[in-house]
């Protein structure tokens, strides 16, 4: 099924049509800035829609070359169905347009948009009445706000019809053009552009010539001007029957403030830093009280019962899992989701969404990915959680690959303990600078190269209320429950497994063996391989066992710079911890999880053999 946008320039088709498909077709507030066909593919109920945003025209008969290409467009490669798009403040003039475009006989949804802009001017248009005269369905919209566009497929595969309108062209024009048809056998609507010298028959266009020629000697008007003034006439009689006036709008609404680029994205970065803010400052404030607790009145009193090693070794390695979980993932995770619950029950998640979709589509995803991107620097885990909600495969691969590459609280502990302290503040930025420029070079090749088409996003706007507190806590316990008892004992399993390899010497081992690795090629000293196995378990764990198997919390006396640096930067960048990786797995399934993994040690070392190879 192919269906296609047309109206006048600057009606918002290509707006729409990036809704419809998550393409970015250029949208700007400047006439005539689609001049190719831009086409997308939108899945509807299972069925697969192409859809092509035409460019822009104010008639459909001229001779431009925009004009030409969406004629040739319609007769010689007919959509199936059109959307025609009216800007509502400017009725009488999109109506012409409209009333040739109803002259193709194909079914058609009439789409009045910029129903916002309208009602602030205090033009109130009569969509019954506009409907009953056209024959057409006709639905409202604003598609900058993103308000009923999701109606706008649904409508017109339903109710989408060719129109029983149509426009009482002056006798003359109509004697022409039977007689065109009576001598020619063509159809009326290629007599009607005959009559305006424009058609593939040249015995038509010649035929239509000889009367256009009498009409004009007798009547001292060439038939073209009279079609046009008739179709205006029509154009401006339906416009005076739908089009009303009423107070302007006035009203404050919050709603263009917050999906306009001016100033939306400001009060979107506002919301976004805060939140970061509140999960980092209250996320690490309760993990530091649920480690400190546990360490004192678990682990300390576990370790004095002087158990068999192994026993002791496993257990540790149990308890450890349980910190990780419940002491660093848990609060990240109760907080991000009581944040969450709130912006999602106030309406604002879709209006930020909107604001980002364009931005996030360049990576692949949608605009609904800017809240879980943004928190991952929180922690990965409930960011991975929140990702797994999205509907194709290919967003929720991407997203995997995106959010465990994003410097989590963790990972900052480990910039800002190793690099800031030792080496300095810039080398400190630098490192998110890397870490950011490779997420996006990650969007960006997964984006071209992932199968699976770019489906649009249909965002319902809510209106935006005020949470109810009892709904958002229901709702955010609900999906830590999903954390708590789905990634936890994956992660209890996967801490104990590691614990054993430590005990039987598999962990020395591995480091001996890698030593190669770690030294000659990231130039760091043999223990740095282990403290980075331990990184897993914890990402800040990292940083504490480089500390003791260094035998000094200075590391600045042991390892030089650009050693600390580089061991920064792999510790950061290669493979998630247990905790994130116990998610990726319950909610991605093991393919996307090894892929992961596998690709962020490699990108890992790669780097920190770059930073050697260039600095060491
Ligand atoms: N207020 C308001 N502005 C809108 C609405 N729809 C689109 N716009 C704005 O109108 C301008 C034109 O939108 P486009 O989507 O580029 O229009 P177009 O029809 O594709 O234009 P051409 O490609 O030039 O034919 C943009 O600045 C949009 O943000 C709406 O419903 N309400
Ligand atoms: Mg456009």
């Amino acid at each position: 099924m192919r269906c296609a946008l047309i109206g006048n320039p600057s009606v918002g088709k290509s707006l729409i049509f990036n809704q419809l498909t998550g393409l970015g077709v250029e949208v700007s507030n400047y006439p005539g800035t689609t001049v190719e066909l831009m086409s997308g593919t939108l899945c509807f109920e299972r069925t697969a829609l192409s859809i092509v945003d035409l460019p822009g025209i104010y008639s459909i008969d001229g001779g431009s070359a925009e004009e030409e290409l969406v004629r040739t467009h319609l007769l010689t490669d007919p959509p199936d169905m059109l959307v025609v798009v009216l800007d509502a403040t400017r009725m009488e003039r999109n109506l012409y347009l409209l009333l040739q475009v109803i002259e193709y006989a194909i079914p058609t949804l009439v789409v009045l948009n910029m129903i916002d802009e309208a009602a602030a001017q205090g033009i109130v248009i009569d969509r019954q009445r506009l409907s009953s005269l056209l024959g057409l369905p006709v639905i409202e919209t604003a598609a900058s706000l993103g308000k009923n566009i999701g109606e706008i497929i649904p409508t017109l595969l339903s109710e989408g019809r060719t129109t029983t309108f149509s426009v009482p062209y002056a006798p003359q024009i109509q004697a022409a053009v039977r007689s065109l048809e009576r001598f020619y056998g063509a159809e009326r609507l290629p007599a009607l552009q005959a009559l305006q010298g424009i058609g593939a028959s040249a015995e038509l266009i010649e035929g239509a010539r000889t009367i256009a020629a009498e009409i004009e000697a007798r009547d001292h008007i060439t038939p073209q001007q009279i079609i046009a003034a008739n179709r205006h006439l029509a154009a401006r009689q339906i416009a005076g029957e739908v089009v009303g006036s009423q107070e302007p709008d006035r009203r404050f609404s919050a709603d263009r403030l917050l999906t306009r680029l001016m100033p939306g994205i400001p009060i979107l970065l506002a919301v976004l830093l805060s939140m970061l803010f509140i999960v980092f400052t209250l996320g690490s404030f309760l993990e530091e009280a649920i480690v400190e607790t546990f360490t004192l009145y678990v682990i300390d009193p576990f370790m004095a019962l002087g158990l068999p090693p192994l026993a002791e070794s496993l257990g540790q390695a149990a308890l450890l899992a349980i910190v990780a979980g419940l002491g660093i993932a848990f609060p990240f995770v109760l907080i991000f989701y009581i944040l969450l619950s709130i912006v999602e029950d106030t309406g604002y998640l879709t209006r930020a969404a909107f604001l980002a979709d364009r931005a996030m589509h360049g990576l692949g995803l949608h605009g609904g990915a800017i809240i879980p991107m943004v928190m991952a620097f929180g922690c990965n885990v409930p960011a991975v959680m929140a990702a797994s909600q999205m509907r194709t495969g290919r967003e929720r691969t991407i997203a995997a690959f995106l959010i465990t590459m994003v410097p989590c609280s963790a990972r900052t502990v480990i910039i800002t303990g190793i690099v800031a302290a030792f080496v300095g503040i810039w080398a400190a930025l630098s490192i998110y600078a890397i870490v950011l420029v490779l997420i996006l070079i990650t969007g960006l090749l997964l984006a071209r190269h992932i199968p699976g088409g770019q489906y649009g996003m249909i965002l319902e706007m809510a209106p935006l209320r005020r949470p109810d507190p009892v709904l958002v806590l229901k709702k955010s316990w609900t999906r830590i429950g999903e954390f708590l008892f789905i990634a936890m004992p994956l992660l209890l399993v996967g801490s104990v497994i590691l614990g054993a390899l430590d005990y039987y010497g598999v962990t020395d081992a591995f480091a001996a063996m890698v030593a190669p690795i770690s030294e000659g090629v990231l130039g760091l000293p043999s223990y740095a391989a282990t403290a980075l196995l331990f990184g897993i378990l914890r990402k800040e764990m990292a940083f504490e066992t480089l500390a003791v198997l260094a035998g000094t919390a200075d590391l600045g006396a042991v390892m030089t710079g650009i050693q600390l640096y580089t061991f920064a930067v792999i510790s950061v960048l290669f493979v998630p911890c247990i905790s994130t990786i116990a998610v990726l797995w319950r909610q991605m399934g093991a393919r996307v999880t090894i892929a992961v993994s596998a690709y962020t040690i490699m990108l890992g070392f790669l780097i920190g053999a770059l930073i050697h190879l260039i600095a060491g």
